[in-house]
């Protein structure tokens, strides 16, 4: 089945809406800027209401190593998504000294941003393919040129982000072969709500696109 991770979630509603819709994957954003922002001690909170199933991912930019960990013992994520140009060793050295799964973003505006992207095997343990940064590194709803991923042997696990929405997730998967989705700004009804029945919607186009490799 196609991984499913809803991103931008920030209350206690929305997290049981996205478990119980059977999203595989919940991400909290923790970067001030964004009108998805919790506070490590709310992501916290949010994080003990999600089933042993599903993970957990917490997004972070740019942050600073005590800060890092800081934020890795306070929220206890499964997953941390690194969105902000942060160096490659710097990746690995997280992953290997606190032993959490590592995504990096990676903003496609171009094939040659691809080849580069082989640079973080074995580095991070999977890409996100998503629109290029905007006024956010992410969450901006913005789909990129799928086409670009035409014929890419992909070396890594990766996952497809970028403007998806209950209507176009279905022919992303069928375009792209995705192997997990992720949305944001598609299942919202204002920049940082989040909406019960998109986020249903979401999933349900996400199945009906029906199961992938
Ligand atoms: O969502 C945010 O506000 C955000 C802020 C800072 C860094 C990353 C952020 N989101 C990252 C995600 O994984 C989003 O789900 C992804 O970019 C897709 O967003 P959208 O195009 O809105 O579906």
């Amino acid at each position: 089945m196609t991984g499913i991770k809803i991103c931008g979630l920030s209350t206690p509603e929305t997290v049981d809406a996205a478990v119980d819709a059977g999203a595989t994957h919940i991400g909290f954003v923790h970067h001030e800027p964004s009108p998805r922002h919790v506070s490590l001690e709310d992501a916290a909170k949010l994080r003990a209401r999600v089933p042993a199933g599903t993970k957990v991912v917490l997004l972070t930019v740019k942050l600073q190593p005590a800060e890092m960990e800081h934020a890795y013992r306070t929220v206890r994520p499964d997953i941390v998504q690194f969105h902000g140009g942060e160096t490659v060793q710097w990746m690995a050295m997280v992953r290997k000294l606190l032993g959490v799964e590592t995504w990096r973003a990676v903003g496609l505006q171009e094939k040659a941003t691809l080849d580069r992207s082989r640079k973080f095997v074995g580095k991070v343990d999977r890409v996100l393919f998503d629109a290029p940064a905007k006024a956010l590194p992410g969450g901006n709803g913005v789909t990129f040129q799928w086409s670009i991923l035409d014929g890419y042997d992909h070396p890594m696990p990766w996952a497809l982000a970028g403007g998806l929405t209950p209507d176009n997730v279905a022919e992303a998967i069928a375009a792209t072969g995705a192997p997990l989705v992720d949305t944001s700004s598609g299942v919202e009804s204002a920049p940082g709500v989040k909406d019960v029945a998109l986020i249903r919607a979401f999933c349900d186009a996400v199945r009906s696109a029906g199961p992938k490799d």
